[in-house]
């Protein structure tokens, strides 16, 4: 939805205009919090690039004002060379000389101020980039999932981490130019007061035209990030080397670079016709400044020729009223920025005040040791989904026992583990480790007794070895633990064969980054579910799906021994691991249909039965 409700085309009907200056007085509400933050990035820079800012807010008078005296003193000299044959040259090389200098430090308090701003740029960028990883960090999985949410995520990361500068440059800019604008005006006030007003209310019609204009383009930014966000998920599958197979072999290239520049003719032109309308006003009200300049040109030169002011003060004034113009209009179009960069650190400041509800648990022992886990009537929606992907649910699963789900695709027991782990809490009913509720139990507590791989494990591109250690954080970088964890994950063997071993770096966003096989990434994800020794609770969701018939065999072989008295969820579609679970759920549509074990489901002769026979068959 639109922040505001004005017309993103042609100006705000009248009763919105009330509501518009208000959004306008409200979005400088983040001046005070960008200034802040970039205090407190460096205060060093900070009081350099005000302390910078005034001495080149100053200087441009002192100049023109020197100037003036210049003039003057040639003017004087040439009068006594013509009258006495001496001309007196001193006053006049020490003005210049005098104004040389000035102009040398102008030009250093410059040099200074870009170097403070890029200084500052970068270490700013960082740590506005820190602060919405941080963010990221709290959040919870609901959150990624949620489009409008990832809009904001991707809106604050594209804009946001250069704005924060930007707003206290253009603020300083503004400093800047109102402090040579007074002194401008201070010596404009000796020629006329009136030409002071010109002065300012000049500049003003482009101001607001550019405000509004400003506005307008924030409003398109934001309302497009979808369609931005798909360019940006185009150039992902386009370019990038995980999905190069299928687009190259399905010819998909030519079709995703039609609607990838179909998107962008769509964005072109909603850009051109504001950037058209921008610039048409923009050049016409300028205009409207050019005269008056012009008009006050006149009234100078006029002034001059009747004696009223010296040749000297002319050009002082003439200087003074062409650079104070260009500061009226740097400063009002300083405003307009400060209102856009506004606008754009609001999306950063929604993004990083997003509610996150804290995780309340305390709890770092269960009320009741040894009672394993409990699903009580259970029952879980998606959020925005229409129908429950799980309803009431009721499981006892004690120490040291196995449980295996099964059942079609899209039936619910990757959900159950989702469950299990926190990643969603259960609409109604509630889950029970060692008989306190997920929800009681430190969050950190609780995560250091589960380990688990998803079907969909993340293939970090690092180290084989820190593939591994990902399962255990304070063991990251632990060779020995590696190993331990790799033989049980039957990871070793094809590990030992890689040119540098556990030190080998994968994938090929790296140089000499090496490619596995599918078996041996899952390999390596079970290995990384063992390396959480102390976890007692081991989720497996198809772990060894990729794996060849002799790997499988082998870890089914020694599963028990590997699980040790921990409990252990496995999901699987392969019947020969499943029947070794001392309890076996037969999930459907988000329900338990058949619950027991091997042998009294198959004397159940039900759906279980059923299946079972059927992939049996398979194999005779
Ligand atoms: N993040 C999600 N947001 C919304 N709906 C989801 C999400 N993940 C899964 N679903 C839906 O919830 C239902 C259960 O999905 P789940 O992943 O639990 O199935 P599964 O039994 O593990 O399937 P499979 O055997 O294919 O892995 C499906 O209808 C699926 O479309």
């Amino acid at each position: 939805m639109p922040p505001h409700s004005s017309s993103p085309h042609g100006s705000p009907p009248p009763a919105e205009s009330t509501e518009l200056a208000r959004s306008f007085l409200g979005v400088f509400r983040y001046s005070g919090r960008a200034l802040e933050l970039v205090w407190s990035t460096s205060r060093t820079l900070t009081i350099a690039l005000a302390l910078l800012t005034l001495t080149a807010g100053l200087l441009p008078a002192g100049v023109a004002y020197v100037g003036a005296h210049i003039v003057d003193a040639v003017v004087s000299a040439s009068r006594t060379w013509t009258a006495s044959g001496h001309p007196s040259l001193r006053p006049v090389f020490e003005w210049v000389a005098l104004e040389g200098l000035l102009v040398a430090a102008l030009a250093g308090a410059q040099r200074g101020l870009s170097l403070c701003q890029s200084l500052l740029r970068a270490l700013l960028g960082q740590r506005v980039n820190v602060m919405i990883l941080e963010k990221a960090l709290t959040l919870e999985l609901a959150h990624f999932e949620d489009s409008e949410f990832y809009d904001k995520l991707t809106r604050a990361r594209r804009e946001a981490s250069s704005r924060p500068l930007s707003l206290v440059t253009r603020t300083f800019g503004l400093g800047q130019n109102a402090i040579s604008l007074i002194s401008y005006g201070t010596l404009l006030f000796h020629f006329s007061p009136w030409a002071v007003v010109v002065l300012l209310l000049a500049g003003l019609p482009s101001f607001l035209s550019e405000t509004k204009f400003s506005g307008d383009a924030f409003r398109l930014f934001r309302w497009r990030s979808p369609e931005t966000r798909m360019q940006l998920y185009l150039e992902t599958v386009l370019a990038r080397e995980d999905h190069a197979k299928e687009v190259k072999l399905y010819e998909l290239g030519p079709l995703l670079l039609d609607r990838y520049r179909d998107i962008f003719d769509k964005l072109y032109s909603d850009d051109r016709d504001l950037t058209v309308r921008r610039e048409s006003w923009g050049f016409g009200l300028g205009l409207l400044g050019t005269i008056t300049l012009y008009g006050a040109y006149a009234w100078i030169a006029a002034s001059t020729v009747v004696g009223r002011i010296t040749l000297g003060q002319m050009t002082m004034y003439l200087m003074l009223f062409r650079q104070g113009q260009s500061a009226v209009s740097a400063m009002l179009s300083a405003i307009g920025g400060m209102y856009e960069d506004n606008l754009y650190l609001s999306t950063l400041y929604e993004y990083l005040e997003t509610p996150v509800p804290p995780s309340s648990g305390i709890a770092q022992r269960g009320a009741k040791p040894d009672d394993g886990i409990r699903f009580e009537q259970v029952s879980f929606t998606y959020p925005g989904a229409g129908e429950p992907a799980l309803h009431d649910i009721n499981l006892h699963i004690r120490p040291g026992e196995s449980l295996a789900m099964v059942g079609q695709n899209g039936s619910g027991k990757t959900t159950l583990i989702k469950l299990l782990t926190r990643l969603y809490s259960p609409d109604s009913g509630r889950i029970l480790l060692d008989g306190t509720d997920l929800r009681d139990w430190d969050e950190s507590t609780l995560l250091q007794r589960i380990g688990v791989i998803f079907q969909d494990f993340a293939r970090y591109q690092m180290r084989v070895g820190e593939n591994v250690g990902a399962g255990d954080v304070s063991h990251f970088e632990d060779e020995a633990r590696w190993r331990e964890a790799s033989d049980k994950g039957m990871a070793s063997e094809f590990i030992d064969g890689l040119p540098a071993g556990f030190n080998t770096q994968l994938g090929k966003w790296f140089r000499e980054g090496r490619e596995l096989s599918g078996g041996q990434w899952q390999k390596i994800a079970l290995a990384r579910a063992f390396m959480r020794s102390r976890a007692d609770i081991l989720v497996l969701d198809e772990p060894t799906a990729a794996m060849d018939a002799q790997a499988e065999a082998d870890i089914f072989a020694h599963f028990r021994e590997l699980a040790g008295n921990r409990i252990a969820i496995l999901i699987s579609h392969r019947f020969s691991t499943v029947r070794m679970a001392d309890q076996i759920i037969v999930i459907q549509d988000g329900r338990i249909i058949e619950h027991g074990s091997h042998s009294q489901l198959m004397a159940l002769d039900g759906h279980y039965a059923h299946l079972f026979s059927l992939q049996a068959q398979g194999y005779r």
